[in-house]
């Protein structure tokens, strides 16, 4: 299909779960040669930011300590002052003496919660650094496992795993370094990613079609109800973002939008007859009980595509296959809390299991916005500032996937890149934003 998800070779923004980084380790089979380099990278990352300070590493069990105890072997080289602990005869007073604490005890996919000695001698950092992830941080969702310490940077191996990029983890890893220690790009193929972390690799925006006109590059139908300025926003995002058309479709006599937005007074039935009217948006400020009997009305015309926000999607709660046949759906935590019960300690799981119940590529929003598709292929999202936390951003976001997806992009891809350019959008307008300022700059931004 043109404009579909694409995968990069090269598997660069691929994101390895634990079990995935076992894998990989287990086919590459040079356990020591990984080691020498992941220690080596290690400790240039140290020397290059950390001014020259008494050193204590705190080793763990298995390789991720051994990845410590090869760090500490290059700071010594180099003139480094440089300790070396096991993590069970460590002792929590010498930690908090550490000018600096290389956190080399449990790498990802830590089996179990960290217990009271381990977290007392964690605790006791005044200086972080962390080997692949802080200890106690679970690599595959992000959540603590009893405690985790603040780092002020981690350093990871061959990928990021998803716990880099999802909160509380991703505030707690500090800056990711990523190194490169060797693996080759053919065994990361074998273990076969399905997590990335967006990016434009990821999708590519179709180019304006030259010989067309207003019509061929799609029409959006938004419809707006008892807060209209959710409906506007969202048709001001798909204006800009490069919809031909855009209509709000509106049951009363609404304010008047701007210039150049269709405003239709006509009921549903009617606005259906037009065989051009294929992309709709359903739920921004629409009113639950409206949004519910159009987003039904809409689901029995086949051939549309169908976004569900807001309103639409809280018109469904606990009845989620109601949204069966509905093409994107843009939940934020409540929203999909009330649709498919919480949300549990691992987003991605959250976010594939309502994709594969509703069949709909879902955008399950927040700081690190998940989108997964039916299929099961997950994208974690991490461009987008926290002032992006605004009223109205969500309308926009809905519009401007609306607009892609008129554009002739796949559901998938116009999600990625609907959220990307959202989070890329809100980075140039910076901090006291609002999300009336978004439209404009996804004008310069949204063109192929
Ligand atoms: N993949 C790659 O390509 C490369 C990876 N590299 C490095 O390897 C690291 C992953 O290594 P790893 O698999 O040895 O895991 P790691 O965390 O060091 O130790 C697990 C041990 O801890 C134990 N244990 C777990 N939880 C516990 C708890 N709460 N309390 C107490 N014990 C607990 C667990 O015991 P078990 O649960 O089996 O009883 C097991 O003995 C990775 O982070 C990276 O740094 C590099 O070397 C280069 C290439
Ligand atoms: N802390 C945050 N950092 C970055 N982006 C955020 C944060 N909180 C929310 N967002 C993003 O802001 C948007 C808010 O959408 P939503 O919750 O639907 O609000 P509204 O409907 O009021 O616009 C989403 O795109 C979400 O991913
Ligand atoms: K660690």
């Amino acid at each position: 299909m043109a404009y579909s998800f694409e995968r990069p070779e090269s598997f660069t923004g691929a994101l390895l779960t634990p079990v995935q980084m076992a894998q990989a380790d287990a086919l590459a089979g040079d356990t020591a040669r990984l080691m020498e380099a992941a220690g080596r990278a290690i400790a240039r990352s140290i020397m290059r930011r950390c001014k020259k300070v008494p050193v204590l590493v705190l080793a763990g069990p298995g390789n991720n300590g051994g990845d410590g105890r090869v760090a500490a072997r290059y700071l010594a080289w180099e003139g480094w002052p440089v300790r070396v602990r096991d993590f069970r005869t460590a002792d929590p007073a010498e930690v908090a003496r550490a000018g600096l604490v290389v956190d080399a005890i449990f790498g990802a996919g830590l089996s179990r919660d960290l217990d009271e000695h381990t977290i007392s001698l964690l605790r006791a950092a005044k200086n972080l650094v962390a080997v692949d992830v802080p200890s106690g941080l679970d690599g595959a969702s992000g959540q603590v496992r009893g405690f985790a310490p603040q780092a002020a940077f981690t350093v990871t191996f061959v990928r990021k795993k998803p716990g880099h990029l999802l909160f509380p983890g991703r505030a707690l890893c500090g800056e990711v370094l990523l190194r490169d220690i060797g693996m080759p790009v053919s065994i990361i193929g074998r273990v076969g990613p399905d997590i990335w972390e967006n990016s434009p690799s990821l999708f590519t925006l179709p180019p304006r079609d030259t010989g067309g006109h207003k019509y061929t590059s799609g029409e959006v139908t938004i419809l707006s109800g008892t807060l209209p300025g959710a409906a506007r926003l969202a048709a001001m995002a798909a204006r800009r973002a490069g919809a031909g058309m855009v209509s709000l479709a509106a049951a009363d006599a609404s304010p008047l939008p701007e210039a150049g937005i269709i405003l239709r007074h006509d009921p549903l039935d009617r606005l259906l007859e037009d065989p051009r009217r294929l992309h709709w948006v359903v739920g921004p400020g629409l009113g639950v009980a409206a949004a519910g009997v159009a987003l039904a009305r809409l689901l029995q015309t086949p051939g549309l595509a169908i976004l569900a926000d807001a309103d639409a999607l809280t018109a469904c709660a606990g009845t989620p296959k109601k949204l069966r046949g509905v093409c994107v759906i843009t939940p934020h935590e409540g929203e999909f809390t009330r649709l498919f019960g919480t949300i549990g300690p691992d987003k991605i799981a959250a976010a594939r299991r309502a994709a594969a119940l509703t069949g709909a590529v879902t955008v399950l929003k927040g700081p690190d916005t998940v989108i997964a598709a039916p299929e099961g292929t997950a994208v974690i999202n991490a461009n987008a500032p926290p002032w992006l936390a605004t009223g109205g951003t969500g309308d926009v976001l809905s519009g401007l996937i609306a607009a892609l997806l008129t554009r002739g992009m796949a559901p998938f891809p116009a999600a990625c890149a609907g959220v990307w350019l959202h989070g890329a959008a809100a980075q140039e307008a910076g901090p006291g934003m609002l999300a009336e300022d978004l439209p404009s700059i996804l004008g310069h931004i949204t063109q192929g």
